[in-house]
């Protein structure tokens, strides 16, 4: 499959498909395909007329050039999987044809953009997501749009961003992909030796800590934290946060009780910095 590269081609695409009230849906993604951003492929393709990836490595939302610098490229291998998986456009714009001579226009969500990711990133990665979003929402003008629960912040900012300014595009969340024994799959993952992707192991076992302790009846949210947060330093990975939240605001929650509740951690393993998430089960 050819792809698009410019604004222009993409519009002559979408067009016909609006005009006959196909919907639209835009699955976004940074590349270095994986299943995880498959299994987001494959659900757009079970709800949509055409099916939208977008290839974009935002420079925006990079606090450290060194990543920027080192995130995995794979564009050849990723037109393969992502039509594979249903994608019936692929767009790979470069930078200028996202921000172009003259682009002055700043997004901020407030609030949920703030704690974790917020303040460990910097301001600058939310206020990147949440421009490239706006950007590539205006350039596809999807009716849906899918995005992975492993960036489960992420989630929450694009949803205050949809509901903020009424922008008609629904928002679908796919659960996490995970490697068969525990670790979520991203694309840093690579980055990752032998011995580092070991210890990334513990991510996913201190969150599974935490929800079996939950659904055991243990509420009390900060001792929970700090259990999970011990299983994460014990395998030597250096811990950003380890927290339990509420899954719209981010807000840290106290006390678990009849609410939907949210462990969250990130750790840095070696030379990667790596995130996940748990759904908590709910006490009544
Ligand atoms: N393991 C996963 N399961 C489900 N969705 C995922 C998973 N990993 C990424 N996604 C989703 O795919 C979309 C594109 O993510 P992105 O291209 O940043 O991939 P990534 O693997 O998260 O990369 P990285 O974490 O290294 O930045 C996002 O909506 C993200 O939440
Ligand atoms: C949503 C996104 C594609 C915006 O660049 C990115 O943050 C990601 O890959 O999760
Ligand atoms: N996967 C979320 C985007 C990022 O890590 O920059």
């Amino acid at each position: 499959m050819p792809v698009i590269r410019t604004l222009a081609e993409l519009r002559e695409r979408t067009e016909p498909v609006r005009r006959s009230a196909g919907r639209i849906g835009l699955v976004a993604t940074m590349g270095a395909l994986h299943e995880g951003h498959l299994s987001l492929i494959r659900a757009a393709a079970a709800e949509c007329e055409q099916v939208v990836v977008t290839i974009f490595v935002n420079p925006a939302q990079f606090n450290d050039p060194g990543d920027l610098d080192a995130y995995p490229r794979t564009e050849d291998e990723d037109v393969r999987l992502a039509t594979e998986a249903g994608a019936t456009v692929i767009f790979a714009p470069g930078p200028e044809e996202v921000y172009p001579p003259g682009f002055v226009t700043a997004v901020r969500v407030g609030g949920v953009s703030e704690p974790w990711e917020g303040a460990a990133r910097g301001a600058s990665h939310f206020d990147g997501v949440a421009l490239v979003v706006a950007k590539l929402f205006g350039m596809v003008t999807p009716d849906l749009a899918w995005f992975g629960q492993k960036d489960a912040q992420q989630v929450a900012v694009v949803r205050r961003l949809v509901a903020d300014l009424n922008i008609p595009t629904a928002i679908r969340v796919a659960p996490t992909v995970r490697e068969a024994d525990g670790l979520a799959m991203s694309s840093r993952n690579v980055r990752l030796d032998a011995a580092d992707r070991e210890a990334a192991l513990s991510l996913s076992r201190g969150l599974r800590l935490v929800a079996d302790r939950a659904a055991a009846g243990d509420t009390d949210a900060p001792a929970l934290a700090r259990a999970g947060r011990a299983v994460v330093e014990q395998a030597g990975a250096e811990v950003e946060y380890f927290a339990i939240v509420d899954p719209g605001t981010f807000a840290e929650l106290d006390d678990l009780g009849d609410r939907d509740a949210l462990a969250i951690v990130a750790a840095r393993v070696g030379q990667v910095r790596l995130i996940d998430n748990w759904e908590l089960p709910r006490h009544t």
